[in-house]
């Protein structure tokens, strides 16, 4: 990777009691990108957000952020269900936001929420739940962070409010030098913004890449139906007559004449790999 990167792990694990949560996690992440992190239920996503941020102690292993440990004032982070403070009003909140934070954009919040019609002088508790999501994502980008680590932070959001979310964060990422780490199970919403990809399978980094690159490295393969299986094969579906296999092969590689060769979406990609076994 050319540049410093924006988190870095290695040989990063956590245990609970007897249970691996996260085990042998080596990546590095760009700087500059929105970086999706798919798993299924479990997977460990939560698990290696938390030890990015320092809320948790790695059992074995080390991450990094811009090269170095712990380094909570480059960071900025949305808990899932974005945790507000209920009794607070909006105007509390970003006061008390710049209270802690020298670099705290005060302005620019406020303005972002303006132009969002979020009244300034409502109570966290009376905000919707889209509204909220807001309020927790301006807060956070208000802190001027490098690196934004947002844990599915569209989940409980109708899709208006989920684009509405996501163009925030696009332009955050415009606007500035941010790189932002976010987890979902939205994977249309991830096709539109995302443009690195972390897959996580049990505890365990399955899949990591730019996007183009990893849509680009797989194929659909559709032909008569067969019951072997290839180097290469990720996932076989099995009709009365055809098979549809998707394979990972590098590109220009011709497929097997009997099979016809398509491109994968992003969604096709991701389940193939949350269905290995
Ligand atoms: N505090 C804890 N004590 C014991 N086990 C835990 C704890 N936190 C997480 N785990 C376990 O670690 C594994 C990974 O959990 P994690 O929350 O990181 O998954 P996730 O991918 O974020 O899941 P989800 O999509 O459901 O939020 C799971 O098996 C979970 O049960």
């Amino acid at each position: 990777m050319t540049g410093e990167a924006a988190l870095c792990a290695t040989g990063l694990g956590r245990r609970y009691r007897r249970n691996w949560a996260l085990r042998d996690c080596t990546l590095e992440l760009p700087q500059g990108r929105i970086i999706g992190l798919v798993g299924a239920n479990g997977a460990g996503k939560t698990t290696l957000l938390h030890l990015a941020i320092g809320l948790l102690e790695p059992t074995e292993g080390t991450v990094t952020v811009f090269g170095r440990p712990a380094a909570v004032d480059q960071v900025g982070f949305v808990a899932q269900d974005h945790p507000l403070y209920s009794g607070f009003t909006v105007a509390d909140m970003i006061r008390f936001g710049r209270s802690l934070n020298p670099r705290f954009d005060q302005a620019g919040a406020e303005r972002r929420l303006t132009d969002l019609d979020i009244p300034l002088g409502r109570k966290a508790g009376a905000l919707s739940g889209g509204q909220q999501a807001q309020v927790a994502l301006t807060l956070a980008l208000a802190k001027q962070p490098r690196l934004l680590i947002l844990d599915e932070p569209v989940a409980s959001l109708d899709p208006l409010a989920r684009r509405e979310v996501m163009r925030t964060l696009v332009d955050a990422v415009a606007e500035s030098d941010l790189t932002v780490l976010l987890s979902s199970h939205v994977v249309a919403e991830l096709e539109r913004v995302c443009d690195h990809l972390v897959l996580l399978h049990q505890g365990r980094v399955r899949l990591t890449g730019d996007i183009d690159d990893l849509l680009a490295e797989h194929r659909l393969l559709t032909g008569p139906r067969t019951g072997e299986t290839a180097p290469g094969v990720i996932a076989a579906t099995h009709g009365e007559r055809s098979s549809n296999l998707l394979v990972r092969q590098p590109p220009g590689v011709p497929a097997h004449p009997r099979w016809e060769s398509h491109p994968v979406s992003l969604e096709d990609l991701v389940l193939a790999y949350l269905d290995e076994r």
